[in-house]
């Protein structure tokens, strides 16, 4: 069992920690003592077969797993050095600070405008119109889909393809000025030119925004990630510099993970 944490570069800023993050559902174990720090300057793939447990672990990130009952978080997570599980820590804070994407994207039924508005309005981030005309466009911009859409700000967000809705879930994030952008599986449920579309933009994304991405789509973690965490059965196997974890794993089970003998 891996209890140490597994640190890396020393040289980048360390933006996230847990440590020893155990998570349960009623009875049943789905994580089973994780220690990882999430670095500000890589993109972070989470990996492994289906079950092991990469959602659960990334939702403990941003205490998502709260929204479900049966649900229970043992150990110590960080942001910036501040516990995120403090019975002081602002959820709704927390979740601006450290975004979500999901797997199918989910556009509030509202305008693509206000989809990107309505987080700067509930936080306060605008004075007025002309300051949220000004996030949106941002945001926007951000997100890679500003071209697309700046001459129908006023259609139904719902009403984009959806490789544009998933951009725009991207820059709802965005627009709340997040430090860390979460996203489980966000390319699952798009076609290869959306997808392609999604990876440029977190390569573009990468550096202003600490990332994590969960993907089973071992080629998709190759090309987006500078760091790799293998789980497996609620365990981090390995974690590393992609390339080394692609080409030269440390453990036997990610050498069978990534040469396809289990999935
Ligand atoms: N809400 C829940 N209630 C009970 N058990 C759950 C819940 N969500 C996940 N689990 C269980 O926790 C374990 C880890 O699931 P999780 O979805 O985190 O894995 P995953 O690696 O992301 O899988 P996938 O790639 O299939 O999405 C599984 O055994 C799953 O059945």
């Amino acid at each position: 069992m891996m209890h140490e944490p597994q640190t890396l570069t020393p040289a980048t800023e360390t933006k996230m920690t847990a440590r020893d993050v155990k998570v349960f559902y009623g009875d049943k174990q789905a994580i089973k003592g994780v220690s990882i720090d999430v670095d500000m300057d890589h993109v972070t793939a989470f990996i492994g077969p289906s079950g092991c447990g990469k959602s659960t672990f990334l939702r403990t990130l941003n205490r998502m797993n709260d929204t479900v009952a049966s649900a229970r978080v043992e150990g110590a997570i960080t942001l910036d050095g501040e516990d995120i599980y403090a019975p002081s820590m602002d959820v709704v804070q927390l979740r601006a600070r450290v975004g979500m994407v999901f797997q199918k994207p989910n556009p509030f039924p509202k305008s693509i405008y206000e989809n990107i508005a309505y987080g700067p309005r509930i936080h306060g981030l605008a004075a007025g119109k002309a300051d949220l005309d000004v996030i949106v466009e941002k945001s926007l911009r951000r997100a890679g889909l500003w071209d697309e859409v700046k001459d129908r700000l006023h259609d139904s967000g719902t009403a984009l393809s959806g490789g544009q809705q998933q951009r725009l879930c991207i820059g709802r994030a965005i627009a709340v000025e997040p430090e860390v952008i979460l996203m489980d599986e966000p390319c699952s449920a798009l076609d290869p030119i959306a997808t392609a579309k999604i990876e440029e933009l977190i390569h573009e994304l990468r550096g202003r925004y600490a990332i994590v991405i969960v993907t089973h789509n071992m080629q998709q973690a190759a090309r987006v990630s500078q760091r790799t965490a293998f789980f497996h059965l609620g365990e981090l196997v390995e974690y590393g510099v992609t390339s080394d974890i692609f080409t030269n794993p440390r453990q036997e089970r990610t050498k069978d993970y990534i040469t396809g003998r289990y999935g």
